[in-house]
């Protein structure tokens, strides 16, 4: 399979628009699609401000970032939305990403990579109804993805191996440490993080401690964030979505039963730093 030249990012938000940062700044010519001008434009907005602070600390000089701009394209014509390999990052739902990538599979050549950056949705099911399923795969990249350096490269039952090799070497050029894992639900980190969050909320509904005293102590015990923190940065809907796919596929295993206080988060539109309100305001 030949060296993937030309990237396409689907879904502008949280993680689109860092993944999109990536592809340019590494000189991929990235088309970033989105159903939302407005999410368009916040994530132009983030992605120059990203490529600035890496001028400011000298990674990059002024001219690249220039340079990494304008490989950028900004859409909301899903018909613009043909590269090489398209990555979405739309909401967690296992429908939408279907309907997306039979929409995508319809215009593109069948050689197109369809990669997902769903953090517990089953690549298999994923490529199922996919016309020439062996080109999806899993690439979960982590949160803020121009600094996490991990990414876990899943393959479904389908997926071909030139296609998970494929993606591998494009994590690397874009400077990320590719780790390969089975498509079991959650895959490796979501899978051992679930109980960080899915635990901590427990405790507060049980009246333990209060969600700031959570993230006071795990963060003094060497814990980066406390959960509710992460959940703000993640998205707390995101998060919510995770946790209820991940309970789905393990037949409702009691242990990642979500919680009705994130419930309650979702229902309030208080989404975390996205929304400017979730367990804290911003
Ligand atoms: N947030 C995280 O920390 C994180 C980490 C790793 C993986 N993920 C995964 O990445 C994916 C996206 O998560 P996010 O947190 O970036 O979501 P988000 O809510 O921040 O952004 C989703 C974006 O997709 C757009 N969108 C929704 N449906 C669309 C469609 N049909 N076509 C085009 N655009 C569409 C929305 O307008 C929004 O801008 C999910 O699968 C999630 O599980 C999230």
């Amino acid at each position: 399979m030949n060296e993937i030249q030309t990237l396409a990012v689907v879904g502008a938000g949280t993680m689109g628009l860092g993944i999109a940062q990536l592809g340019v700044q590494h000189g991929l010519p990235t088309i970033l699609f989105d159903l939302s001008t407005t999410a368009l434009e916040k994530a132009q907005a983030a992605i120059a401000a990203g490529l600035g602070k890496l001028v400011e600390k000298n990674k990059l000089t002024a001219d690249a970032r220039e340079a990494a701009l304008a490989r950028l394209t900004l859409t909301t014509e899903l018909a613009d939305v043909r590269a090489d390999c398209i990555i979405e990052a739309v909401v967690e739902r296992l429908d939408v990403k279907h309907k997306l990538f039979q929409e995508l599979a319809a215009i593109n050549q069948p050689s197109t990579i369809l990669a997902s950056n769903t953090s517990s949705l089953p690549i298999t099911q994923l490529a199922a109804p996919v016309p020439v399923p062996e080109r999806v795969v899993g690439l979960h990249f982590f949160n803020p993805a121009p600094l996490m350096a991990l990414v876990e490269v899943i393959s479904g039952v389908a997926t071909a191996p030139a296609v998970a090799d494929a993606v591998e070497a494009l994590a690397r050029r874009l400077g990320k440490t590719p780790v390969r894992a089975a498509d079991a639900p959650g895959f490796i980190v979501n899978r051992v993080a679930r109980h960080y969050y899915v635990e901590s909320l427990k405790a507060v509904e049980e009246n333990v401690a209060p969600f700031e005293v959570v993230d006071e102590l795990l963060e003094a015990s060497g814990f980066k964030m406390g959960p509710f923190r992460l959940m703000d940065l993640i998205g707390v809907d995101t998060n919510f979505s995770v946790t209820s796919a991940m309970f789905a596929s393990f037949h409702q295993d009691g242990k990642f039963r979500p919680s009705r206080i994130q419930q309650q988060k979702v229902d309030a539109g208080h989404h975390g730093r996205k929304t400017g309100r979730g367990f804290y305001t911003y």
